[in-house]
Order: C-alpha cells, then sequence, then structure tokens
C-alpha cells in the first residue's frame, strides 16, 4: 500500500463520571485518532483509522497527548509517506529510528493495520487466528469519596453483569476499601487492584496486607522503572504482581519475566507500540507460563474493538478492561457502540477493526484537525 494522506483528529471526550487514580482525577479524555488514505492498488482508496492513547498529561508514562501530534506529524508520518510499500508489519522496523514514543507509533501502525486489512476483507480477529466469539469484560474503578461510595459503585458495575472488578489503590486507600469490598460481595468475587505504581519497596508490610483479600493480582505497586524492585517485592507477597506500565515493548516484558517481576502481564497495544508488539508479548508471556490480560486506556469504540479481537488470543485468560464503550462515554464515535452483556464483550468479525467512525459524533467532539500530506 501506499500511504495518500493521514488526518490527525483532536478529540474532547466527556467522561460519564470523573475518574480518579492515584495520579489524579480525570472529567475528559483527550485522544488523537489518525486517519490514513491509502492507495491500495486496485480501485478507490482505503481508509485505516488509529488510535493515540496518551493521555493529555504525562501523568501515567512520558507520553502525553500533544508531544505524540508533534512526534507523529515531525518524526514519524515522513518516514510512512516516504514508503514505496508499506505493510502493517513493516511499520515497527521503518519507525524504529525514532527512540521511543510507542503510543504514537501505535496509533499509526493501527491505521495501516487497519486499511491493509479492509482492502483484504479479512477482520482483525482473522488475521490473529482468533475464534473465540466472545471476551470475558472486566472494568476499573476509580478511586471514591468514601468506602460506602466505592460499595455502592462496585455494586452497581456487578448488577451490570462485569466479570471482574478491578479497583485503584493509593497509600492510605487501599487496605479498608478491599477489605469492605470483600465484606460485601464475598470471596467468589474475581478482585483485584491498581495502583498505578503510587507506591515504594519501603510499602512492603503494607502491601503484604493484601494478601489476606484472595486478589488475583496486584497490578504495577512500584514505579515504571522499578523491576528490580519489583522482583524484590513479588519474593515478599503470595499475591501475583502484575505490570503495566512497566510493559513498554517485547525487550521490557522479557527483561520482567526473566527478572520475576511480574507473574502477570497487562497488555496495552497502545502502550507497547502496536498490536503486533502486543502479539509478541502475548505469545513471548505464554511460552514462559505467564498469564495476560488486556488493560484499557479509556480507548474510543476503535482501540476498544481492536482490544476485543487481541483479548481472543489464548494467551488472555484473565478477564481484561474491555469495559463497554457506556463504562466511560455517553456517545461512542463508533456508529455501533462496545456493549458489554452478560460479562462478555463481542469479537468483532468486520474487515479491519470492524467498526464504523460516526463523522457527526466525530465531529461534535473534535476540538481540531491537522491534515498531513505527503
Ligand atoms: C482503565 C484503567 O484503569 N486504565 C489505566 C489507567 C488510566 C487512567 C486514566 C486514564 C485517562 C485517560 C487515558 C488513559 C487513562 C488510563 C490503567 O490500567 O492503569
Ligand atoms: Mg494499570
Amino acid at each position: 500500500m501506499k500511504l495518500l494522506s493521514l488526518t490527525l483528529h483532536d478529540l474532547r471526550l466527556p467522561l460519564v463520571a470523573p475518574f480518579t487514580t492515584s495520579f489524579g482525577t480525570q472529567t475528559e479524555r483527550r485522544a488523537y485518532l489518525v486517519e490514513g488514505r491509502f492507495d491500495v492498488g486496485s480501485g478507490e482508496p482505503v481508509t485505516g483509522w488509529g488510535e493515540c492513547v496518551a493521555m493529555a498529561e504525562p501523568l501515567y508514562s512520558a507520553e502525553y497527548a500533544d508531544g505524540a501530534a508533534q512526534v507523529i506529524e515531525r518524526w514519524l508520518a515522513p518516514v510512512l509517506f516516504a514508503a514505496d510499500e508499506l505493510s502493517a508489519e513493516t511499520v515497527a522496523e521503518r519507525l524504529a529510528p525514532v527512540v521511543g514514543h510507542p503510543m504514537a507509533k501505535a496509533a499509526l501502525e493501527m491505521a495501516v493495520l487497519d486499511a491493509q486489512l479492509r482492502a483484504g476483507g479479512r477482520s482483525f480477529a482473522d488475521h490473529l487466528g482468533v475464534t473465540r466469539d466472545t471476551v470475558p469484560s472486566g472494568v476499573s474503578v476509580g478511586l471514591q469519596p468514601s468506602t460506602d461510595e466505592l460499595v455502592r459503585v462496585v455494586g452497581g458495575y456487578l448488577d451490570a453483569g462485569y466479570a471482574r472488578i478491578k479497583l485503584k489503590i493509593k497509600p492510605g486507600v487501599d487496605i479498608d476499601a478491599v477489605r469492605e469490598v470483600r465484606r460485601a460481595f464475598g470471596d467468589e468475587l474475581l478482585l483485584q487492584v491498581d495502583a498505578n505504581a503510587a507506591y515504594t519497596l519501603a510499602d512492603a508490610a503494607r502491601l503484604r496486607r493484601l494478601d489476606e483479600f484472595g486478589l488475583l493480582l496486584i497490578e504495577q505497586p512500584l514505579g515504571e522503572a522499578d523491576l528490580r524492585q519489583h522482583a524484590a517485592l513479588a519474593r515478599q507477597l503470595d499475591t501475583p504482581i502484575c505490570l503495566d506500565e512497566s510493559i513498554v515493548s517485547a525487550q521490557a516484558a522479557a527483561d520482567a519475566i526473566a527478572l520475576g517481576a511480574a507473574s502477570v502481564i497487562n497488555i496495552k497495544p497502545g502502550r507497547v507500540g502496536g498490536y503486533l508488539a502486543a502479539r509478541q508479548i502475548h505469545d513471548l508471556a505464554r511460552a514462559n507460563g505467564v498469564a495476560v490480560w488486556c488493560g484499557g486506556m479509556l480507548e474510543t469504540g476503535i482501540g476498544r474493538a481492536a482490544n476485543a479481537a487481541l483479548a481472543g488470543l489464548p494467551g488472555f485468560t484473565l478477564p481484561g478492561d474491555i469495559s463497554g464503550s457506556d463504562r466511560f462515554y455517553a456517545t461512542d464515535i463508533i456508529t455501533e457502540p462496545i456493549t458489554m452483556s452478560g460479562g462478555v464483550v463481542a469479537v468483532p468479525r468486520g474487515p479491519g477493526f470492524g467498526v464504523e467512525v460516526d463523522p457527526d459524533v466525530l465531529g461534535r467532539f473534535r476540538v481540531g484537525s491537522r491534515e498531513l500530506a505527503r
């Protein structure tokens, strides 16, 4: 294929409710969508969509929305425009000379992959060899103003049918919150926590107290760079440690596994540089007996649909954060929102990622766009 044009759509999506983690409270999602038009060698140009999961601020990782847009415009897009024969499988290698910026790179690879699959009339699930029709759907619950409110919010998601509950925690809002949720909903509830790197190894004794609650895992208790420290913590806890922020590439996943820093990995295609790197990490983890699940970055329906297909791979043995679109958004930008029912979401089977962007809704939430020409 040949890249004809790229359009970056700068969106502001209001959240249905404030979402609070150990790094702050979000009330809207800043999202950059990448719309690519490709010459596929025959007939009309084919459009492919990608999504950059970088937040507005560099609080989850070093990337942030405006920085990602700039590195795409200035450094990454020119490489793809110069390619005579572009394929999704070669995007990562072409972009490798630019150091870092996995979320920016992932958005571009995603647009190329979507177009390539659409041109061939293939779904992403077929491309991956995914045979499942549905995948389990878990939900990430933000920090709440009180433990009573937390129990009420969790009850609402369980009534909706979510298969697994993940609680955000931070120092001081952890032990009691988990104990009250366990007490309210019993030992059968699939329950895990996510600290978003809020603790240090000095908190080991406090984190060890979480062992009494039968959690599936503790996600990213320590900092992104703290692989050795996570390995030291893992030796002191019974509860499995899962890494999120630390797993920025297949190489980082290999290091984490080799060091014993993670016995579970949260795979986020945007964070690791794309869906093809995500597939590599899945394969690496599976070969090492490490369970993986698909994390979420409050994606629009485009990323949400692609995640649902990815999560159909056999190594995704734990419910992911692939919630329904309505977990975060009153209106999704795709024509058919992703819905959770009975604890699962459907694996899309349409061409490409299997969803269509609604241009009217896109226009409503777009605050700007940049046309990048050859
Ligand atoms: C579902 C979930 O908990 N996601 C991230 C944290 C997170 C939180 C807030 C976000 C706001 C805008 C964009 C991405 C965001 C990611 C996590 O697993 O650690
Ligand atoms: Mg996380």
